[in-house]
């Protein structure tokens, strides 16, 4: 399968001389397209500042990243907004919707920053409302829909312009496990039905088990790495929690609930 990310050798250093943090020490993987990858890791491990390089939100201290060919490293400052806009889909812990639109201007919204030709709009936010099975409330306001909807609105809103790659940071974080449930039933259909290319870093287990194949850091390094291969959900499950004891706890929630 084609390799969509490529990290290679990535470092990140915080602060400096004298007070360093060295949050990233020697990252190197690949991503495929059409993977679903988890990164765990105890808080500190450094996977918000790895998920941050590869959005180009922050500078790497060392290293390359690749994203579908182009090394993002090298981006010039002011032509990385439009890289993300044209490459990434993020979907945030509190879903970023803006109150003041209805869920298909919020979907919208991407596309008009991206300058999509008008008539193409609203067709193009349809068939991912339909996708996404948010078709009969395109015109109410994000206040007006459960929390379930709200999360499909923001999944529609990551997906509209088939970016390259979903990035998606504690996204069950805030959710009780009803919800948090259906969110992953939600990434999961994205990526199996409409084969989009997801990283999601989590804390939680259950969360993780929903991956094809999780990266575990530690201390800045990748210290495992487990597929789901053809195990069930519960038993990769348990193939998780068999790798958070082995490094030593910490950090990692393990949701009660079914499967
Ligand atoms: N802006 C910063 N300045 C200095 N040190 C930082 C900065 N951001 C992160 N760090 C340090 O880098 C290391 C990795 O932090 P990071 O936020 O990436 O961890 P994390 O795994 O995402 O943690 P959590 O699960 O708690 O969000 C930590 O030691 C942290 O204190």
């Amino acid at each position: 399968m084609k390799e969509i990310l490529t990290l290679e050798h990535i470092q990140k250093f915080y602060g400096n001389e004298g007070n360093i943090t060295e949050a990233l020490r020697d990252i190197s993987f690949s991503v495929c397209e059409g993977e679903f990858l988890g990164i765990m890791g105890a808080s500190g491990s450094g996977k918000t500042t790895l998920l941050n390089c590869i959005s180009t939100i922050d500078t790497v201290s060392a290293g390359h990243i690749y994203l579908g060919g182009k090394d993002v490293t090298e981006i010039r400052e002011k032509e990385l907004a439009r890289f993300r806009r044209e490459n990434l889909g993020f979907v945030f812990q509190d879903f970023n919707l803006l109150d003041t639109l209805t869920v298909s201007e919020n979907i919208a919204l991407a596309l008009a920053v991206s300058k999509t030709p008008a008539h193409e709009v609203e067709p193009a936010v349809r068939a991912m409302a339909a996708k996404l099975d948010i078709s009969g409330i395109l015109d109410k306001y994000p206040y007006q829909i459960s929390g379930g909807q709200k999360q499909r609105c923001a999944c529609a809103r990551a997906m509209i312009n088939h970016p390259k790659l979903i990035l998606a940071d504690e996204p069950t974080g805030a959710l009780d496990s009803h919800s948090a449930q259906m969110l992953l039933s939600t990434l999961e259909s994205m990526n199996r039905e409409m084969k989009a290319t997801i990283l999601m870093v989590t804390h939680d287990a259950f969360s993780a088990s929903y991956a094809g194949r999780i990266l575990f850091l530690r201390d800045g390094e990748i210290f495992a790495e487990i597929v789901k291969g053809k195990n069930t959900r519960k038993a990769f499950f348990e193939k998780i929690l068999d790798v958070l004891t082995m490094m030593g706890g910490g950090g990692s929630d393990v949701r009660q609930t079914d499967f």
